[in-house]
């Protein structure tokens, strides 16, 4: 395994001030856990929850997680071995608010590739449909799934659909072709089973040769290479070549006429293709937690879907995220944000549909509109591109890093740089080591927003959820608490406090892993898994209790905590 991240090598815990209080942690009666509550769940006893000491780095330096090296006590508290080695490594007030997805692709679905990026901090896993067979996606997923149960990570999986995009052929197995200006390429509709001859490239939309006129310019990539259609012969499109450029196989084709992306027969074309149902059924029957429709045009398609998993998966609860590409969505921003769980700022087709100078201002309203609504939102595509073949970024890379981050943007995403780039976890270290200082900066200038959140809730309980939300998070500003804790069912009152963006971080428990997977997304919030329990007190003593016992609080560090069963806030110092 790849042991490049620092996280990986242990640092010695804080030290308590006397050393050998650390295995007798005094303990207030009140505060100490209930031993018949406890007892159901530890096979130790409730004094042993204190004295847990902490894994020593293995001779290889390699990093043993804590719920290995204790599997009696994990049993009822669990958190990301990731998130706890840089819970302990930075202290929790300097801990990582901005969530990392990362597209898997050849270079990085091996279990040690795959380990490597949960240990670098990849928050959730994204498997493209546009790519691979079903039977390297299902692969995938297991293996992260397996990294999960078996390392303690707790990475979430999105399956992003194909859509019904226009996009080329395999180009016959080569890893790419390269198109020189000035050179005659024809694009066919043909159906083609064998390799085509030279510039021959297929086109996968049977429509294709019917939408195009000659004059048109058709884009390649959003404009890695760009052709103009000189002739239309039957089903063959003759173009010549304008800008030269790299064509990779199943490469996006967009068609421009007079200054504007075309839509024709392509724009009746259904968003949610008959592949991409079963793409879906698949990644139900495979428990995926995200599924990110490619191409949505309206709130509808997000309805039904999520109408189609509720009836198909009773029980499980899968995020529906709608990827903001086309000219469409930006029609019905408002109404797609709002029926989905989450939204991604898909810049590289957006950028092939409207002019480029228009996506910064786009992205960023995109961002604002989600936090408004309270949905999570991925700012993706291009972020790291020059990082697919080169070990550092350019300082516009981590420039646009930076304003995603400063935005306060939930996740930022890797797509090639992390699929079949050269260097993924340096990409992925990039992303975290920028995050986290763009991040101190912003608290260290006080950078509070004058950001006034509108009111989202649907009912009354709701507003006091979302009040109490409001509250704590200005509380935990002006006092500095070290941490909001927030004890929550169906992660509703996690998301409301994330979507404050307070300056500490957000502990979530929830006994949902499920629900826990999901909360991965969301900025700012650590969720943890902590087995069931609805009585208030009771969990605050455990939760001390086990948290001090992994040495990830300490006595006196000051909390603001919030139930959404009781819809209570209490302010006070870990005992
Ligand atoms: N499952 C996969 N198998 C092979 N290549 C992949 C896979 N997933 C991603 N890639 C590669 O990574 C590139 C970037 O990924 P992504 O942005 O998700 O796709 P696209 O470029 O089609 O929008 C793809 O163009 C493709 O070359
Ligand atoms: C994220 C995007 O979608 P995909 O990678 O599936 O094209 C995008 O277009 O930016
Ligand atoms: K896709
Ligand atoms: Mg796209």
């Amino acid at each position: 395994m790849a042991t490049t991240a620092r996280s990986l090598h242990l640092p010695t815990p804080p030290k308590p001030s006397n050393p050998s209080s650390h295995h007798r942690l005094p303990v207030p009666s009140h505060f100490r856990p209930r031993p018949q509550r406890l007892v159901r769940r530890l096979a130790a006893s409730s004094s042993d929850l204190t004295s847990f000491p902490d894994p020593a780095p293995t001779p290889n330096g390699v990093y043993v997680p804590w719920a290995a090296a204790h599997p009696a006590a994990a049993a009822a508290i669990d958190v990301d071995a990731a998130t706890e080695a840089e819970l302990r490594e930075n202290g929790f007030r300097s801990t990582r608010r901005t969530k990392l997805v990362c597209t898997i692709g050849p270079t990085t679905c091996g279990a040690a590739e795959l380990e490597a990026l949960a240990v670098g901090g990849m928050n959730v896993a994204r498997v493209n449909m546009c790519h691979g067979d079903r039977e390297w996606h299902r692969g995938v997923i297991r293996a992260v799934r397996r990294l999960n149960d078996e390392k303690g990570f707790a990475v979430a999986v999105m399956m992003d659909t194909e859509g019904s995009e226009i996009h080329m052929g395999d180009l016959g197995g080569a890893p790419s072709a390269k198109a020189e200006d000035g050179e005659v390429w024809t694009f066919s509709v043909r159906s083609s089973d064998t390799s085509l001859p030279d510039r021959i490239i297929h086109v996968n939309y049977d429509g294709f040769a019917e939408d195009v006129k000659a004059g048109d310019e058709l884009f390649v990539d959003g404009g890695m290479a760009r052709f103009e259609v000189i002739e239309k012969l039957g089903p063959d499109v003759k173009c010549r070549c304008t800008d030269p450029g790299l064509l990779l196989p199943r490469a996006n084709l967009t068609i421009w006429r007079d200054g504007s992306v075309v839509r024709e027969r392509n724009a009746m074309l259904p968003t949610i293709s008959s592949k991409d149902w079963i793409d879906i059924d698949f990644g139900i029957a495979e428990g995926v937690d995200f599924i990110a429709v490619s191409f949505v045009k309206s709130a509808e398609v997000i309805n039904h879907l999520k109408s189609y998993i509720t009836a198909r998966s009773r029980g499980s609860d899968i995020g529906v995220i709608a990827k903001i590409e086309s000219i469409d969505a930006l029609k019905n921003l408002e109404e797609i944000i709002r029926a989905s769980d989450g939204v991604i700022v898909a810049r590289g087709d957006l950028g092939a549909q409207i002019p480029l100078e228009q996506v910064p201002s786009i992205q960023q309203k995109i961002v604002r509109m989600c936090r408004q609504l309270n949905k999570p939102v991925i700012v993706a595509s291009q972020l790291l591109e020059s990082m697919i073949e080169y070990p550092t970024p350019t300082r516009a890379e981590v420039a646009d890093v930076s304003e995603a981050v400063r935005q306060r943007a939930d996740a930022l995403m890797l797509s090639g740089e992390s699929a079949m780039g050269r260097y993924p976890e340096k990409a992925l270290g990039v992303l975290r080591s920028v995050s986290l200082r763009i991040e101190k900066w912003w608290r260290e200038e006080k950078r509070h927003e004058a950001l006034e959140l509108q009111d989202v809730s649907s009912s009354f309980s709701d507003k006091i959820s979302e009040e109490i939300c409001n509250s704590a998070a200005k509380m935990a500003n002006n006092l500095g608490v070290d941490a909001v804790f927030v004890y929550t069912k169906d992660g509703h009152m996690a998301s409301l406090l994330s979507r404050c963006r307070p300056d500490c971080p957000i502990f979530a428990f929830t006994s949902s892993t499920s629900v826990r997977r999901r909360l991965n997304l969301q900025w700012g919030l650590i969720p943890f898994w902590l087995s069931d329990s609805d009585d208030m007190e009771s969990n605050l003593n455990r939760t001390f209790s086990l948290l001090k016992a992994r040495g990830m609080v300490q006595s006196g560090d000051l909390v603001i905590a919030l139930s959404d069963m009781l819809q209570s806030i209490q302010v006070m110092n870990v005992p």
